[in-house]
């Protein structure tokens, strides 16, 4: 498949998958392996959970999806689009990735300034760009503190404004890493309903299982750098031997029938 030129209007981009991976391979420069191999498809729309113990390289692939990376082996299309250098300002627009802490994507004056950053250097101003600021903080139900220094504001608040400022690109595809770290249940509850009334395609990077299950029909496991299992949450969660193979354990107390429920 070509990859469409950066230039080439999103609408184009339509009749892509959200996100390819093909035969993705990657080593840290120190030679450590990290990747190999890794082929997955997330269609748009989808919500997908990306699970895996400490080590299995979820970090690394997500590092692919935005070119802070580059693949050794293989290639990352994100809507068609390449990621490679020369694609990488049309990528960072399509690819919002909501890290684990939100200060490092929060460093402006206010709110509303870090939520419109990002359009602004795409080259949104005047009111379209107040429109695209109001409605992510809508999204994420911050409408109210537009004005406030994002440091005055509770990490869970910070974690929602820094998801605003990644919805307000528009992108193609939402990652979010270990989104429900440092939540309390309200906050985490509350962002489980913002991530599904965004309908945005989203791949969630957690060790949190019964988010996975609660959030994503879809599972991918990853393990070793490879793709161990991919799946629905349901099934791969279900599964006594995969979980035990690949260091994952639901958490003490959970109701396993909750993972009979249809
Ligand atoms: N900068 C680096 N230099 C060398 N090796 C690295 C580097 N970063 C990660 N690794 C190695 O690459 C492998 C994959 O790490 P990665 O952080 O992607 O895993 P992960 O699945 O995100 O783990 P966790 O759940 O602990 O966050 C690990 O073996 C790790 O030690």
């Amino acid at each position: 498949m070509s990859a469409l030129p950066p230039e080439e209007p999103v609408s184009l981009a339509r009749g892509y998958p959200a996100l390819e991976v093909d035969g993705l391979g990657y080593h840290y420069p120190d030679g450590h392996p990290a990747l190999s191999g890794v082929d997955l498809t997330v269609d748009r729309g989808e919500r997908v959970a990306l699970l895996g113990p400490n080590g299995a390289g979820k970090t690394t692939l997500v590092l692919h999806l935005n070119g802070i990376l580059t693949a050794a082996t293989g290639h990352v299309r994100i809507a068609g689009l390449e990621v490679r250098r020369g694609h990488l300002q049309e990528i960072r627009r399509r690819v919002g990735i909501v890290f684990q802490d939100p200060d490092d994507q929060l460093f402006m004056p206010t709110v509303a300034d870090d939520v419109a950053f990002g359009p602004a250097n795409h080259g949104l101003r005047g009111s379209a760009l107040r429109e695209r600021v109001e409605i992510a903080l809508e999204q994420v139900g911050m409408a109210g503190h537009a004005r406030r220094p994002p440091h005055h504001l509770s990490f869970g608040q910070r974690r929602r404004v820094a998801l605003a400022t990644v919805l307000a690109m528009q992108p193609e595809i939402l990652v979010l890493d270990e989104p429900t770290s440092n939540l309390d249940p309200a906050s985490r509850r509350e962002l489980a309903d913002i991530l599904v009334s965004v309908e945005v395609t989203t791949l969630i990077v957690t060790h949190d299982l019964p988010y996975a299950l609660e959030l994503c029909p879809r599972s991918l496991l990853l393990s070793s750098g490879t793709v161990a299992a991919d799946g629905s949450t349901r099934d791969l969660l279900s599964d006594a031997t995969l979980m035990r193979a690949h260091r994952l354990e639901l958490p003490f107390g959970f109701d396993p029938a909750f993972l009979d429920r249809p």
